[in-house]
C-alpha cells in the first residue's frame, strides 16, 4: 500500500497522497459493497402504481432498496462473499450512483449529498492509521475469531468493538 522506505516520514497523509493508494481505495470499495453503512438506504414511497419485474406495486407503497443484498448478489458479483478487493482495480464500477450493483450511497435524486466528504473521511483516517502504525490481532486471536455482528438500525454499527494492537512504526 505504502513504499516501506517512505512510510511514517511525513507528518500526515493528505488527500493528494491518498489518490495514489489504489489498493486502499479498492479495499474501501469492497467494504462498502459487503458492509454498507445504510443497508436499506432511505425508504421511498411510490408516487403512482408501477410494475417492477412483474410485481404490481400500488401507489403510495413504502419501498426499501436492499443495498446489502445487492452487494452480495451472485447474479452480478462473481464469488460475492470473497474478500477480493483487486476486483475493483482497473474496473469502472464505482459507488457514485451510476452502477446499480454498488449503491452504498444510494442513487438517483436522493443519493447521499455527503458522498465526497464521507469517502474522503474514511480514506484519510484509514490511510493515516496504516501509515503510522503496524496492526496486529491480540495474541491468541485468529481471523476466524473476527466477529461481524452488528446492531441493526437505519445505519449499522458493530455490536462488539474490534480490538487490535497498534505499534508505532520506527522512522
Ligand atoms: C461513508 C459515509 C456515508 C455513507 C456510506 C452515506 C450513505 C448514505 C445513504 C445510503 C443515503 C441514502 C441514499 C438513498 O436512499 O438513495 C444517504 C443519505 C444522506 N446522507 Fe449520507 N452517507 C455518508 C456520509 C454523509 C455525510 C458526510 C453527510 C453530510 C455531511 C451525509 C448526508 C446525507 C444526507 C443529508 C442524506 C439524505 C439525502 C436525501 O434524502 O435527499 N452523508 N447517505
Amino acid at each position: 500500500m505504502f513504499e516501506e522506505s517512505s512510510r511514517g516520514k511525513k507528518s500526515f497523509v493528505n488527500e493528494d497522497d491518498v489518490q495514489g493508494l489504489i489498493h486502499l481505495k479498492a479495499v474501501i470499495k469492497k467494504t462498502f459493497r459487503l458492509q454498507p453503512i445504510v443497508p436499506l438506504l432511505v425508504p421511498r414511497e411510490t408516487m403512482r402504481k408501477c410494475n417492477i419485474s412483474g410485481y404490481e406495486i400500488p401507489a403510495k407503497t413504502l419501498v426499501y432498496v436492499n443495498a446489502w443484498a445487492v452487494g452480495r448478489d451472485s447474479e452480478v458479483w462473481e464469488n460475492p462473499k470473497e474478500f477480493y478487493p483487486e476486483r475493483f482495480i482497473g474496473s469502472s464500477v464505482d459507488y457514485k450512483g451510476l452502477n446499480f450493483e454498488l449503491i452504498p450511497f444510494g442513487a438517483g435524486r436522493r443519493i447521499c449529498p455527503g458522498i465526497h466528504m464521507g469517502v474522503a473521511s474514511v480514506e484519510l483516517a484509514l490511510a493515516n492509521l496504516l501509515y503510522k502504525f503496524d496492526w496486529e490481532m491480540p495474541t491468541g486471536m485468529n481471523k476466524e475469531d473476527l466477529d461481524f455482528e452488528v446492531v441493526p438500525g437505519i445505519t449499522v454499527h458493530k455490536k462488539n468493538a474490534l480490538c487490535l494492537v497498534a505499534s508505532k512504526i520506527n522512522v
